[in-house]
Protein backbone atom coordinates (compact mmCIF):
# COMPACT_ATOMS: atom_id res chain seq x y z
CA UNK A 1 0.00 0.00 0.00
CA UNK A 2 2.65 2.41 0.84
CA UNK A 3 6.15 1.88 -0.13
CA UNK A 4 9.27 4.08 -0.52
CA UNK A 5 12.03 3.08 -2.84
CA UNK A 6 15.80 4.39 -1.71
CA UNK A 7 13.72 7.56 -1.06
CA UNK A 8 16.09 10.56 -0.20
CA UNK A 9 15.84 13.97 0.94
CA UNK A 10 18.93 16.59 1.29
CA UNK A 11 18.43 19.70 2.03
CA UNK A 12 21.53 21.92 0.67
CA UNK A 13 23.92 19.00 1.58
CA UNK A 14 22.36 18.23 4.41
CA UNK A 15 21.28 14.73 4.04
CA UNK A 16 17.51 14.36 5.87
CA UNK A 17 16.64 11.13 4.09
CA UNK A 18 19.12 8.42 3.63
CA UNK A 19 17.89 5.87 0.94
CA UNK A 20 15.25 4.95 2.97
CA UNK A 21 13.32 1.55 1.86
CA UNK A 22 10.26 0.81 3.53
CA UNK A 23 6.87 -1.19 2.40
CA UNK A 24 3.76 -0.51 4.72
CA UNK A 25 0.74 -3.27 4.05
CA UNK A 26 -3.26 -2.26 3.57
CA UNK A 27 -4.53 -2.50 7.23
CA UNK A 28 -0.49 -2.15 8.86
CA UNK A 29 0.42 0.21 11.68
CA UNK A 30 3.70 1.62 11.45
CA UNK A 31 5.46 3.60 13.83
CA UNK A 32 8.69 5.64 13.24
CA UNK A 33 10.64 5.93 16.40
CA UNK A 34 13.95 8.83 16.34
CA UNK A 35 15.46 11.53 18.01
CA UNK A 36 14.76 14.99 16.81
CA UNK A 37 15.79 15.71 13.24
CA UNK A 38 16.00 11.91 12.44
CA UNK A 39 13.94 12.37 9.21
CA UNK A 40 10.65 11.02 10.29
CA UNK A 41 8.62 13.70 9.62
CA UNK A 42 10.58 14.48 6.18
CA UNK A 43 9.63 10.77 5.46
CA UNK A 44 5.56 12.03 5.90
CA UNK A 45 5.71 15.29 3.68
CA UNK A 46 7.75 13.59 1.21
CA UNK A 47 4.38 10.73 0.95
CA UNK A 48 2.05 13.58 1.03
CA UNK A 49 3.42 15.50 -1.57
CA UNK A 50 4.39 18.56 0.44
CA UNK A 51 7.97 18.30 -0.51
CA UNK A 52 9.39 16.59 -3.28
CA UNK A 53 12.14 13.99 -2.82
CA UNK A 54 16.00 14.62 -4.08
CA UNK A 55 15.88 10.90 -5.34
CA UNK A 56 13.93 7.96 -5.20
CA UNK A 57 10.16 7.15 -5.07
CA UNK A 58 7.34 7.39 -2.85
CA UNK A 59 4.45 5.26 -3.84
CA UNK A 60 0.95 5.34 -2.79
CA UNK A 61 -1.63 2.05 -3.94
CA UNK A 62 0.83 1.94 -6.72
CA UNK A 63 0.85 5.77 -7.51
CA UNK A 64 4.04 7.38 -7.39
CA UNK A 65 4.29 10.72 -5.07
CA UNK A 66 5.04 13.90 -6.41
CA UNK A 67 4.30 17.77 -5.60
CA UNK A 68 0.89 18.41 -6.00
CA UNK A 69 -0.51 15.07 -7.11
CA UNK A 70 -3.90 14.95 -6.01
CA UNK A 71 -4.34 11.57 -7.25
CA UNK A 72 -2.25 11.05 -4.34
CA UNK A 73 -3.21 13.37 -2.00
CA UNK A 74 -7.21 12.00 -2.35
CA UNK A 75 -5.43 8.79 -0.80
CA UNK A 76 -4.33 9.83 2.27
CA UNK A 77 -5.04 12.15 5.68
CA UNK A 78 -2.84 13.77 7.40
CA UNK A 79 -3.24 14.23 11.37
CA UNK A 80 -0.10 16.35 12.51
CA UNK A 81 -0.30 16.99 16.51
CA UNK A 82 -2.36 20.10 16.15
CA UNK A 83 -4.82 19.83 13.48
CA UNK A 84 -5.18 22.77 10.83
CA UNK A 85 -8.80 23.45 10.94
CA UNK A 86 -11.27 26.57 10.40
CA UNK A 87 -11.54 28.21 14.06
CA UNK A 88 -14.31 30.36 12.97
CA UNK A 89 -16.42 26.96 11.55
CA UNK A 90 -17.86 24.21 13.26
CA UNK A 91 -16.71 21.07 13.48
CA UNK A 92 -19.45 19.88 11.05
CA UNK A 93 -18.25 22.86 8.84
CA UNK A 94 -14.58 22.00 8.94
CA UNK A 95 -15.97 18.56 8.03
CA UNK A 96 -17.74 18.85 5.42
CA UNK A 97 -15.54 21.49 3.81
CA UNK A 98 -12.53 19.04 3.82
CA UNK A 99 -14.69 16.18 2.58
CA UNK A 100 -15.84 18.35 0.05
CA UNK A 101 -12.51 19.32 -1.25
CA UNK A 102 -11.87 15.61 -2.22
CA UNK A 103 -15.09 15.44 -4.20
CA UNK A 104 -17.22 14.21 -1.32
CA UNK A 105 -20.74 16.11 -0.77
CA UNK A 106 -22.60 14.44 2.57
CA UNK A 107 -26.00 14.95 4.13
CA UNK A 108 -25.76 15.89 7.83
CA UNK A 109 -26.93 12.64 9.18
CA UNK A 110 -23.95 11.34 6.88
CA UNK A 111 -21.33 13.86 8.90
CA UNK A 112 -22.47 13.30 12.17
CA UNK A 113 -22.33 9.71 11.50
CA UNK A 114 -18.35 10.00 10.89
CA UNK A 115 -17.58 12.31 13.90
CA UNK A 116 -19.64 9.59 15.95
CA UNK A 117 -17.37 7.13 14.64
CA UNK A 118 -14.24 9.38 15.61
CA UNK A 119 -15.96 9.89 19.24
CA UNK A 120 -16.77 13.30 19.20
CA UNK A 121 -19.62 14.24 20.88
CA UNK A 122 -22.44 15.09 19.14
CA UNK A 123 -23.25 18.51 21.75
CA UNK A 124 -20.06 19.45 19.73
CA UNK A 125 -20.71 18.86 16.27
CA UNK A 126 -22.02 22.72 15.83
CA UNK A 127 -19.92 24.60 18.02
CA UNK A 128 -17.22 26.67 16.66
CA UNK A 129 -13.26 24.50 16.50
CA UNK A 130 -11.98 27.47 17.83
CA UNK A 131 -13.33 26.37 21.22
CA UNK A 132 -12.19 22.68 20.90
CA UNK A 133 -10.07 21.06 22.64
CA UNK A 134 -6.43 19.39 20.99
CA UNK A 135 -8.44 15.79 21.13
CA UNK A 136 -11.61 17.09 19.84
CA UNK A 137 -9.73 18.41 16.98
CA UNK A 138 -7.70 15.45 16.38
CA UNK A 139 -11.41 13.46 16.23
CA UNK A 140 -12.31 16.17 13.61
CA UNK A 141 -9.14 14.84 11.63
CA UNK A 142 -10.39 11.33 11.92
CA UNK A 143 -13.76 11.70 10.71
CA UNK A 144 -12.06 13.91 7.57
CA UNK A 145 -10.35 11.21 7.18
CA UNK A 146 -13.03 8.89 7.64
CA UNK A 147 -15.36 10.74 4.98
CA UNK A 148 -12.86 11.03 2.66
CA UNK A 149 -12.14 7.44 2.86
CA UNK A 150 -9.03 7.74 2.96
CA UNK A 151 -6.49 4.32 2.38
CA UNK A 152 -3.71 5.61 4.40
CA UNK A 153 -2.91 7.93 7.24
CA UNK A 154 0.28 9.52 8.14
CA UNK A 155 0.41 10.75 11.83
CA UNK A 156 3.10 13.47 13.15
CA UNK A 157 3.14 12.90 17.32
CA UNK A 158 -0.48 12.66 16.83
CA UNK A 159 -0.70 12.08 20.54
CA UNK A 160 1.73 14.32 22.06
CA UNK A 161 0.16 16.81 24.89
CA UNK A 162 -3.03 14.69 24.69
CA UNK A 163 -4.47 13.12 28.20
CA UNK A 164 -3.98 9.34 28.89
CA UNK A 165 -8.11 9.01 27.95
CA UNK A 166 -7.47 10.75 24.82
CA UNK A 167 -4.50 8.91 23.79
CA UNK A 168 -6.14 5.75 24.31
CA UNK A 169 -9.48 6.94 22.49
CA UNK A 170 -7.21 8.07 19.75
CA UNK A 171 -5.30 4.40 19.58
CA UNK A 172 -8.53 2.35 19.62
CA UNK A 173 -10.14 4.71 16.46
CA UNK A 174 -6.70 3.76 14.92
CA UNK A 175 -7.08 0.03 15.49
CA UNK A 176 -10.19 0.28 14.20
CA UNK A 177 -9.40 1.60 10.73
CA UNK A 178 -6.67 -0.44 10.82
CA UNK A 179 -9.54 -3.32 10.85
CA UNK A 180 -10.66 -1.68 7.82
CA UNK A 181 -7.77 -2.05 5.79
CA UNK A 182 -6.07 1.67 6.57
CA UNK A 183 -2.56 1.83 6.19
CA UNK A 184 -0.53 3.97 9.12
CA UNK A 185 2.77 5.48 8.94
CA UNK A 186 2.97 7.46 12.51
CA UNK A 187 5.53 9.25 13.58
CA UNK A 188 6.24 9.68 17.42
CA UNK A 189 8.34 9.67 20.21
CA UNK A 190 5.99 7.82 22.64
CA UNK A 191 7.74 3.87 22.66
CA UNK A 192 4.97 2.88 24.59
CA UNK A 193 2.47 3.75 22.40
CA UNK A 194 4.81 2.61 19.16
CA UNK A 195 4.90 -0.83 21.41
CA UNK A 196 1.06 -0.90 22.10
CA UNK A 197 -0.06 0.27 18.93
CA UNK A 198 2.15 -0.47 16.24
CA UNK A 199 2.46 -3.54 14.36
CA UNK A 200 5.48 -2.81 13.21
CA UNK A 201 8.36 -0.33 14.39
CA UNK A 202 11.13 1.55 12.82
CA UNK A 203 13.69 3.57 14.44
CA UNK A 204 15.44 5.95 12.63
CA UNK A 205 18.88 8.10 13.05
CA UNK A 206 19.99 10.91 10.88
CA UNK A 207 18.32 10.06 7.79
CA UNK A 208 19.04 6.21 8.13
CA UNK A 209 15.83 3.74 9.04
CA UNK A 210 18.55 1.80 11.04
CA UNK A 211 16.26 -0.85 12.59
CA UNK A 212 13.11 -2.09 11.87
CA UNK A 213 10.92 -4.73 13.96
CA UNK A 214 7.76 -6.49 15.09
CA UNK A 215 6.47 -4.89 17.67
CA UNK A 216 5.16 -8.25 18.78
CA UNK A 217 8.68 -9.46 18.80
CA UNK A 218 10.11 -7.22 21.41
CA UNK A 219 8.86 -5.92 25.36
CA UNK A 220 8.90 -3.03 26.13
CA UNK A 221 12.15 -2.60 27.73
CA UNK A 222 13.99 -4.76 24.95
CA UNK A 223 12.95 -1.52 22.30
CA UNK A 224 13.66 1.05 24.78
CA UNK A 225 17.04 -0.72 24.99
CA UNK A 226 17.65 -1.05 21.25
CA UNK A 227 16.33 2.88 20.24
CA UNK A 228 18.51 4.11 23.25
CA UNK A 229 21.74 1.82 21.51
CA UNK A 230 20.19 3.38 18.28
CA UNK A 231 20.35 6.99 18.60
CA UNK A 232 23.17 7.26 20.72
CA UNK A 233 25.30 6.21 18.43
CA UNK A 234 28.00 8.48 17.65
CA UNK A 235 27.50 10.56 14.33
N1 LIG B 1 12.73 22.74 5.15
C1 LIG B 1 13.91 22.37 5.64
N2 LIG B 1 15.05 23.02 5.34
C2 LIG B 1 16.25 22.63 5.82
N3 LIG B 1 16.41 21.57 6.64
C3 LIG B 1 15.32 20.88 6.99
C4 LIG B 1 14.01 21.23 6.52
N4 LIG B 1 13.11 20.35 7.03
C5 LIG B 1 13.83 19.49 7.80
N5 LIG B 1 15.15 19.80 7.77
C6 LIG B 1 16.22 19.08 8.44
O1 LIG B 1 16.11 17.71 8.09
C7 LIG B 1 16.42 16.88 9.20
C8 LIG B 1 15.27 15.95 9.46
O2 LIG B 1 14.18 16.71 9.99
P1 LIG B 1 12.76 16.05 10.33
O3 LIG B 1 11.83 17.18 10.63
O4 LIG B 1 12.38 15.10 9.27
O5 LIG B 1 13.09 15.25 11.66
P2 LIG B 1 12.13 14.50 12.67
O6 LIG B 1 12.66 13.13 12.85
O7 LIG B 1 10.71 14.62 12.22
O8 LIG B 1 12.35 15.34 14.00
P3 LIG B 1 11.32 15.78 15.18
O9 LIG B 1 11.19 14.58 16.06
O10 LIG B 1 12.03 16.91 15.84
O11 LIG B 1 10.04 16.20 14.53
C9 LIG B 1 16.75 17.82 10.36
O12 LIG B 1 18.14 17.97 10.43
C10 LIG B 1 16.07 19.11 9.95
O13 LIG B 1 16.73 20.22 10.51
Amino acid sequence: MLKAEKLTKRFGDHTALDNLDLEIRAGEIYCLLGSNGAGKSTTINIFLGFIPATSGRALIDGVEVSVNNHATRNLVAYIPEIVNLYPTLTGLENLAFFSGLSGFTYSRAELAAFTQTAGLQPEALDKRVGSYSKGMRQKVGIAIALAKQAKALFLDEPTSGLDPHASNEFSQIITRLSGQGVSTLMATHDLLMAKNLGHRIGIMHQGVLEQELRSADASYSALTDLYLATVNQPA
